[in-house]
């Protein structure tokens, strides 16, 4: 057998190629943000599937938070409850909140699950209500400095993280809801509807993640994002206080998506990244290859010089 006619060689290349990067994730732990695309289109789903499961047997340690916007729209519409957003983030009534909770819990919960566990018994659900990982209180919008009622919104103020740890110690991948409980309220606790890109970087941070990794539907962050003009420059690398900068000028699902990155990058997470959901194997090419997809987010202190990543033979963008 010729190994270098059949492409067999290609490949061995290939998996050595990524073996700085083995080593160097090789029991991580790294905090996925599913949601846009990549979640609605079934070969952008299998392939989502294929990497997390991939992840997991490479040795590291992958947490799914789920979003699910789309789906939650779709049945409110069919049940005609009235919904906007406000700064990126749902106007929740008691009654919409219903609704988000049976969707996101009941319905797209178990869609990941079951995609992740056709190749094993690997993915286990959890709701951000359960064993106490997310607490929350009433959350407010700002807008142009006036404080805004969005309903049952929910900010994290607390993560018990023990029964995902508990579970990645189990080999298993926790796939988790962005629903928090709360105690604040009048009538003892509620249930509080958590952006999902919020509750990624919370989980992201409570868990010391090495990285935090948002897919959307989009190449990344965009300069200059005009919804109707016909192509942007994607910012590929930027620091957190830049970004923090650049914040009140961000619009629509942006602005949580962003907001969280920095919120990972300034509780410890070493990079936070922006993906396009639409390529498909965008995790692997994110964590095993230097393909620069994507915008990535850095503290300040790692700017600029990328000197680890280059002394790792890892992409300094
Ligand atoms: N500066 C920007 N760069 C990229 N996208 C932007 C920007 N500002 C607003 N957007 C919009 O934000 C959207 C992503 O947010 P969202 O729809 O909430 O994503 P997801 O469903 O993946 O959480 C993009 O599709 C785009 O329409
Ligand atoms: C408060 C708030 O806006 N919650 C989101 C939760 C789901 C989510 O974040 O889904 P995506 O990631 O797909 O946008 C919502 O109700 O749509």
């Amino acid at each position: 057998m010729n190994v270098r006619t059949n492409g067999a060689l290609d490949k061995a290349h290939t998996l050595i190629e990524a073996l700085p990067w083995l080593a160097r994730f090789h029991g991580a732990t790294v905090v996925i943000k599913y949601g846009g695309n990549a979640m609605t289109e079934e070969h952008l789903r299998a392939k989502f599937a294929d990497d997390v499961v991939f992840l997991r047997y490479a040795g590291l340690r992958p947490v799914i938070v789920h979003g699910g916007g789309p789906q939650i729209q779709a049945q409110l519409d069919l049940q005609g409850i009235d919904s906007h957003f406000v700064s990126g983030l749902r106007v929740t009534t008691p009654e919409a909140m219903q609704v988000v909770r049976m969707v996101l819990v009941g319905q797209v919960n178990r869609d990941v699950v079951g995609l992740i566990n056709r190749h094993g018994p690997f993915a286990v659900g959890m709701s951000g209500e359960d064993a106490h990982l997310f607490t929350a209180e009433r959350k407010h919008a700002v807008v142009d400095g006036v404080k805004i009622d969005i309903g049952q919104v929910g900010e994290i103020v607390e993560v018990d993280a023990g029964a995902v740890q508990a579970l990645l110690d189990d080999g298993r991948i926790p796939v988790v809801s962005s629903i928090a409980r709360g105690d604040d309220g009048p009538d003892g606790p509620g249930v509080y509807n958590v952006n999902a890109d919020t509750a990624a970087a919370a989980l992201a941070v409570a868990l010391k993640a090495c990285k935090l990794i948002v897919l959307t539907d989009v190449e990344g962050l965009y300069a200059d994002w005009r919804p109707d003009a016909p192509s942007h420059e994607v910012i590929s690398r930027i620091k957190a206080s830049d970004l923090a900068e650049l914040l009140p000028a961000l619009s629509s699902g942006m602005v949580p998506k962003m907001e969280a990155c920095l919120t990972a990058v300034e509780g410890g997470v070493p990079q936070a990244h922006v993906l396009d959901g639409r390529v498909p194997h965008a995790l692997l090419l994110e964590i095993f290859t230097d393909e620069g997809i994507g915008t990535m987010v850095v503290p300040d202190s790692d700017a600029g010089s990328g000197a680890l990543e280059a002394l790792e033979g890892r992409d300094s963008r």
